[in-house]
């Protein structure tokens, strides 16, 4: 690997950003006045003027030509109704495409368009001549694996890229080699195939982590990801792309060693969350009450989409069985579900059907439904200093997880807001504590006020 000058931090510092234009629909363009149209073209006004905003992270002074992607790329970005970057896009496709190829450890707040910045730099390096693997993409749950797999598909629509799932269940058994080029995986699944040459990795240039301080948590999947590095060709250099919302301090240094001498692209902590998530809490008596004030909120919740958080599989079991039972409208997911269940859940909420969607950390992270503009914690996300929160003891707030599960509302410019339940003096502090590392104010809404937290939801939605 070429070594990379960089300024005296070892940082990239991207140019001062110039003049902008602003990309607005007229409503000729937009055609009859249906609610939907009207309310796509509204999100698109809106996303115009953020991206024209040079405070937001959607901001970008180039087009995507200015980029350096090649033109069947182009016409798969374009088919996707993007028309400008985002700030992430904007600052990380020059490095992330130069020759020789550099590493890159990229942090952007979620619903910023980081997907993109990596899949479009796997389709420019693969060489659609060679019918082996080029590019590995780990991510931690076949949920978020399979979303980035239909980014793929959807950007390489105009090449003749050929992808593969290393995600459990997937292979049948009978397959000996995949021919793949690109292939999108979680970590487990992934070193197992290169173990048993199932899939040859002699070929590979570039290795993607998506959520890469969740992939490399020592505590977690760290241990795999590395194993799956280990396994890569010695003999040619392979670029390595880390990309998430948050890098702790606790795996900067291992980040740093996973991709030495990457260019960087750095959060400060204060920008961590986006401000297009209104946050609020709703202050339970006990445990009870905090599935009697859900229930009283299921009205708001299906006015869009939305994602309930539990900390534990079985409470997100118990309380969807007792909604279910109830007559309300839900879906659970978590890990403990089998394969093909977890994939018709997801795809199911995502096609709208479900409205409520019941779930545990496991869909924390990257997750991208446009309609979900509410996201409730009904358990706080917490963990002990080694990031287990298996074991209950010192379990302290996580602050990571709670700014990807608020993420999963918010995306791209979009509004959206959280719910906080705390129940007793504990889950109290835990909250402020959130609140003062995130450095966003969390509004209380009385549990037995639904006027009041109908109005904030109108105001924070408008
Ligand atoms: N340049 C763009 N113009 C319009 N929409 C975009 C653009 N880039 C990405 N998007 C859309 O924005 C949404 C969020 O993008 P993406 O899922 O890549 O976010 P992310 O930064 O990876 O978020 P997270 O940290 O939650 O994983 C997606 O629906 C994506 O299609």
């Amino acid at each position: 690997m070429a070594s990379i000058e960089k300024d005296a931090d070892g940082f990239y510092t991207p140019a001062a950003a110039g003049a902008h234009t602003h990309t607005v629909l007229t409503a000729d363009a937009v055609g009859e006045n249906t609610d939907l149209i009207k309310s796509s073209f509204e999100v698109s006004v809106t996303l115009a003027d953020q991206q024209g905003d040079p405070n937001s992270p959607l901001y970008s002074i180039k087009t995507f030509e200015q980029l350096g992607l090649h033109q069947d790329l182009l016409r798969g970005v374009y088919d996707m109704g993007f028309s400008k970057p985002s700030k992430i896009q904007e600052r990380a496709l020059p490095l992330l495409l130069a020759n020789p190829p550099q590493n890159m450890i990229g942090q952007s707040q979620s619903g910023t368009g980081k997907t993109a910045a990596f899949v479009l730099t796997m389709l420019s390096r693969v060489d659609f001549s060679i019918n082996k693997p080029q590019a590995l993409c780990l991510a931690p749950s076949r949920e978020l694996a399979r979303q980035i797999m239909s980014v793929v598909v959807a950007m390489g629509k105009h090449t003749p890229v050929q992808t593969e799932y290393a995600i459990r269940d997937h292979l049948p058994k009978s397959v000996t080699r995949v021919t793949a080029q690109v292939i999108v995986g979680t970590p487990g699944t992934m070193t197992d195939l290169i173990r048993r040459r199932v899939i040859d990795v002699s070929e590979v240039k570039i290795f993607v982590l998506d959520e890469a301080d969740d992939m490399l948590n020592q505590d977690g999947l760290g241990e795999q990801t590395l194993r799956v590095k280990n396994q890569l060709p010695k003999t040619h250099p392979v670029q390595i792309v880390l990309f998430s919302a948050t890098f702790p301090d606790h795996v900067r240094n291992f980040a740093n060693k996973f991709a030495p001498r990457a260019n960087k692209i750095e959060l400060q902590k204060t920008e961590l969350s986006v401000d297009n998530i209104r946050q609020f809490y709703m202050d339970c008596r006990d445990e009870d009450h905090k599935y009697e004030v859900l229930v009283s909120l299921y009205n708001l919740l299906t006015i869009g989409q939305s994602i309930i958080f539990c900390q534990h599989r079985h409470t997100a079991d118990r309380i969807s069985q007792r909604m279910t039972t109830e007559g309300h409208k839900v879906a659970s997911l978590h890990g403990a579900k089998d394969a093909s269940e977890r994939d018709a859940i997801i795809d199911s909420f995502r096609e709208g059907r479900e409205k409520v969607l019941i779930t545990t950390n496991v869909i924390a992270r990257g997750i991208d439904i446009l309609q979900v503009n509410m996201v409730v914690n009904y358990d706080l996300p917490l963990m002990n200093e080694r990031g287990d929160w298996k074991n209950k003891t010192d379990l302290q707030p996580d602050i990571e997880t709670y700014i990807h599960r608020i993420g999963r509302t918010g995306r791209f410019g979009r509004k959206g807001i959280s719910i906080n339940f705390v129940h007793d003096k504990r889950t109290w502090q835990q909250m402020e504590v959130i609140e003062q590392a995130t450095g966003r104010g969390i509004i209380r809404i009385e549990t037995n006020d639904l006027d009041e937290m109908e109005e904030q939801m109108k105001k924070a939605l408008k």
